[in-house]
């Protein structure tokens, strides 16, 4: 064990200290004997700062007492029992720390660091079951980018549903939803994993699937980590394809867009449709970041804008698509693939852009918008990031209202629309989505130059309030993804009907509150 406790209480605020361990650390039941048990790092101080204090949005500064670098289920376990023991302590498990508002955070209390696990696992089988369904069995910490490349590399099978950023971890991903172009055809991640292993914040190491421990395993799919932290999961596989041909048409009417993408998404057969579906919202203009040039996918590509029609609008909507196939697939079987799928979309005549590129480098394709927001220091500023998934029923007046007025100058960021199908996702777990089969995603990922005054990032934040608000005064059904509340009030309001099974869950398995206080939905016990 190398757990250096002590030095916190040396380099650290006394308050922390009082507040968090003091009287259980003294005390003779068990706190520091219960980290004597683990055998991974154990971080206080600025070390431990440096690691847990800050997430991708920026926003937020929390220190922990430490950060704990298990080495496996039982270390995160000891971790645990540990914050069982004291009458204060919390723990939260930090997968990537992409997080936006402080939800993988636990002020004076302990992040596991699950990067530490990240290649405990990785195994690829197929079900017993005398089907020949693939899966591989990956660490909660480990980052989807990862899985990707090994599971292509070394088998030629990758996991069927994505993330559009990939350096996300697989337990991260699970406790809210992990939503892409491909959640159309295959739900959400938590739709495509089949078992995990969990440790329940009683303490104890539980393997669960839908026939096992049942219970855990869909209240830990999409349970913003209240639950249980995922040590490993096991995840569905298909056969790799070689090549994506990667394309955008453009709309200038939301009618047009939203129909054509709504029967892309309900085609039943595969063959008749594509294999990515996904949209976004850009300004009716030339700035670089928010409007035309945001649409071509090569630098030979141009913009024409006088294909737009004169009735054109504030903003103008684009349906990015993504078709499969093998290298031995010849060029004209693509084309023609594509033109039979295409053929029927009404979107603006010559605004058509595409590209071919390799499976792999197709899904890492935001890996290039992070080496240029790190170029230019927008990856290190604050991310005042809003998601919502929105009914089908309202995507109009969202449209009208958000689009169209309250954004309609850009929000120096993608601004993505594209919908869903709610058969695709399982009631069973945690995730909270709108009534009705099909419902949009709507994600405005801001982003700040780093120039800006600390009033501009304030100003987004009030504007996603603003949005939030006139969604809530105007009836539109809708549900935060990534949620972000302040009061208890806020939450019954997200889960609705189904608040009284979320906190029949947290009784069971993790009655005294210690997981993932970030998310602020339940106060620890003490
Ligand atoms: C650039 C970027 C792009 C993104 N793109 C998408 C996208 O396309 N689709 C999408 O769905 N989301 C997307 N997200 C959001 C992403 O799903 C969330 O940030 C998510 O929280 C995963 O990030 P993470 O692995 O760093 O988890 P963290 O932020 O570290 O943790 C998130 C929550 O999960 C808990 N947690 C972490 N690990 C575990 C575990 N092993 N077991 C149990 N609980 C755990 C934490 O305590 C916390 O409450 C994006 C985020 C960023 C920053």
């Amino acid at each position: 064990m190398i757990a250096y406790i002590e030095p916190y209480f040396l380099d650290n605020d006394a308050e922390a200290v009082s507040s968090a361990v003091t009287s259980s650390a003294i005390s003779t039941d068990g706190f520091s004997e219960s980290l004597d048990d683990i055998q991974g790092e154990i971080l206080c101080g600025g070390a431990a700062a440096d690691i847990a204090a800050r997430d991708f949005g920026g926003m937020n500064c929390v220190k922990p007492l430490a950060v704990v670098r298990p080495v496996g289920p039982e270390d995160i376990a000891g971790a645990v029992r540990a914050a069982l023991r004291s009458d204060r302590l919390t723990v939260a498990a930090r997968g990537n720390g992409h997080s936006i508002n402080g939800q993988a955070m636990a002020e004076g209390g302990l992040v596991v660091d699950m990067s530490s696990t990240a290649e405990n696992h990785f195994e690829v089988g197929f079900s017993s079951d005398g089907g020949d369904a693939a899966f591989v069995d990956v660490s909660g910490g480990a980052i989807w980018e990862n899985v990707l490349k090994r599971c292509v590399s070394e088998y030629g099978l990758a996991p069927r549903s994505w993330t559009d950023y990939l350096g996300l971890t697989v337990g991260g991903t699970l406790s809210n939803a992990g939503v892409s172009g491909q959640a159309f055809r295959y739900g959400p991640q938590t739709s495509n994993v089949t078992e995990l292993d969990v440790v329940t914040g009683n303490g104890d190491v539980v393997t669960c699937s839908e026939v096992e421990n049942s219970e855990l395993f869909f209240s830990v799919l999409g349970g913003l980590g209240q639950f249980g932290i995922i040590t490993r999961a096991r995840v569905l596989l298909q056969p790799a394809p070689d090549m994506v041909r990667w394309i955008r048409v453009v709309y200038a009417e939301f009618d047009d867009f939203t129909r054509d993408a709504e029967w892309l998404v309900s085609q039943k057969d595969e063959s008749s449709s594509f294999d990515y579906v996904e949209g976004f919202v850009f300004v009716n203009g030339d700035d670089p970041v928010n409007g035309w040039p945001t649409v071509p996918l090569h630098p030979d590509h141009y913009f024409d804008p006088t294909r737009l029609p004169q009735s054109s609008g504030s903003v103008l909507y684009c349906l990015e698509l993504g078709l499969h196939y093998r290298d031995s697939d010849s060029n004209s079987t693509v084309d023609k693939r594509v033109e039979r799928l295409i053929g029927r979309l009404k979107f603006n005549e010559g605004l058509r852009f595409e590209v071919d590129l390799s499976y792999v480098d197709f899904l890492l394709r935001v890996k290039r918008s992070e080496e240029i927001a790190k170029e230019i220091g927008t990856w290190e500023t604050p991310h005042p990031w809003l998601n919502l998934f929105v009914s089908k029923r309202d995507i109009g007046e969202f449209n009208r209202t958000v689009f169209k007025e309250l954004v309609k100058n850009g929000v120096n960021g993608p601004m993505l629309v594209y919908p869903l199908l709610r058969s695709r996702w399982d009631e069973r777990t945690s995730v909270e989505v709108p009534e009705g089969e099909i419902f949009y995603i709507v994600a405005l990922l801001r982003f700040v130059p780093p120039c800006a005054k600390a009033s501009s990032v304030e100003k987004m934040v009030a504007q996603n309030q603003e949005i939030v608000h006139w969604c809530v005064k105007n009836g539109i059904d809708f549900k935060l993804y990534l949620p972000h509340y302040k009061s208890q009030e806020e939450w019954i309001r997200h889960f609705g009907n189904r608040w009284s099974r979320f906190v029949d869950r947290k009784a069971m398995f993790d009655p005294m509150a210690i997981l993932s206080p970030g998310q602020k939905i339940f106060n620890r016990s003490p």
